[in-house]
């Protein structure tokens, strides 16, 4: 049986194409325009925040930007926010989020560079933000978000590694725009052995998710809103860092530990929580890298988010529920 979403997964593919060729000249005149801004505000809810988190650490591990990830409501009631030379760009696919249409309207007040990333070319945000990056995905359904996460991140990428001139960002600008060939390619080699992953551990209810750098975004994203939202399992994300700050305490055989590894400096401490958690015979399924693709590491948020997806997505279909659907929230309102 395919619920809806399984179109939209596929749609990836297609959604960065057109997102590359329709929005990649606005792109880089952002990068230009915001080149001198002393600090970068990250802003977004959910599904779109992680698309922040990943960007942030993924330019971080290259480049010394200040960069602030914030949600929406934390950007709106933070006392003090550095104005003058900053920018702030939100992440809304659907560009209504009242929390970050909230952060916007301050935004817009303190005199603040704006630009908003949207699938919604005719939302409030669109209209607001003084300049706008639109997402070429058609209407996503999925309360999840798939090929919106997909074009966000990659609308980031190009916007953050674009304000640069050199080997670092041109070898960066180069391999986003082998993303497309490289998402459908995953898409169909990756279904058939998440599928079975799922099958194998559809009866477990929660699931720890840990990353380091780039991929600490990711395991938000995987257990915020598609191991929650998409999955209806319980979910805590961390960064791998932090496994010794609380989650070692309640590791046991059995509990079931989802590890995102990319190589990254980070991912040393991601390896040895999993020795650990090896030792006590939880149940680690792990995510590397290098066993998807040959891209820069620092693009595994794209990566490995489609194992994951099909992973959720199964997860779902074998608990019986529509994986694209919701109980309580609702996607949010257009
Ligand atoms: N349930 C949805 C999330 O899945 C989504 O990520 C978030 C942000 O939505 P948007 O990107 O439209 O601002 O809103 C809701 O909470």
């Amino acid at each position: 049986m395919k619920y809806r979403m399984y179109k939209e997964l596929m749609e990836q593919p297609e959604s960065l194409k057109r997102t590359l060729k329709a929005e990649g000249d606005r792109m880089s005149q952002i990068s230009n325009d915001i080149a001198d801004c002393r600090r970068i505000y990250l802003v977004g809810c959910g599904s779109s925040l992680s698309t922040c988190y990943s960007a942030r650490d993924a330019v971080a591990m290259n480049y010394e930007l200040n960069i602030d990830v914030m949600t929406g409501y934390e950007f709106y009631y933070h006392r003090k926010i550095e104005e003058g030379d900053s920018v702030v760009i939100f992440t809304s696919q659907s560009g209504e989020t009242a929390d970050t249409l909230a952060a916007l309207r301050r935004a817009t007040d303190l005199g603040l560079k704006t630009v908003t990333i949207t699938n919604e070319p005719e939302s409030t945000m669109a209209s607001e933000s003084r300049s706008t990056i639109i997402t070429r995905c058609g209407r996503e359904e999925a309360i999840l978000g798939t090929k919106t996460y997909m074009t966000q991140l990659l609308a980031l990428y190009m916007i953050l590694f674009g304000m640069h001139t050199d080997e670092v960002s041109d070898g960066m600008l180069s391999e986003l725009e082998e993303l497309p060939d490289e998402i459908g390619r995953l898409l169909s080699d990756t279904e058939d052995d998440c599928r079975g992953l799922a099958e194998e551990h559809a009866g477990e209810d929660i699931f720890y998710c840990m990353g380091s750098g780039p991929n600490y975004g990711l395991a938000y994203k995987l257990a915020m809103t598609m191991l929650m939202e998409g999955a209806l399992k319980h979910a805590c994300p961390l960064y791998s860092g932090e496994f010794r700050h609380g989650l070692i305490e309640r590791v046991e055989k059995g509990v079931p530990v989802i590890f995102l590894e990319s190589g990254f400096p980070g991912d040393e401490l991601t390896e040895r929580a999993l020795r650990f958690c090896e030792s006590l015979e939880t149940r680690n399924i792990v995510f590397r890298m290098s066993d998807y693709s040959d891209l820069n590491s620092l693009l595994s948020p794209f990566v490995l988010a489609v194992p994951l997806e099909w992973f959720v997505y199964y997860l779902a279909h074998f608990n019986g529920e529509d994986p694209g659907s919701t109980r309580h929230i609702g996607k949010v309102r257009y």
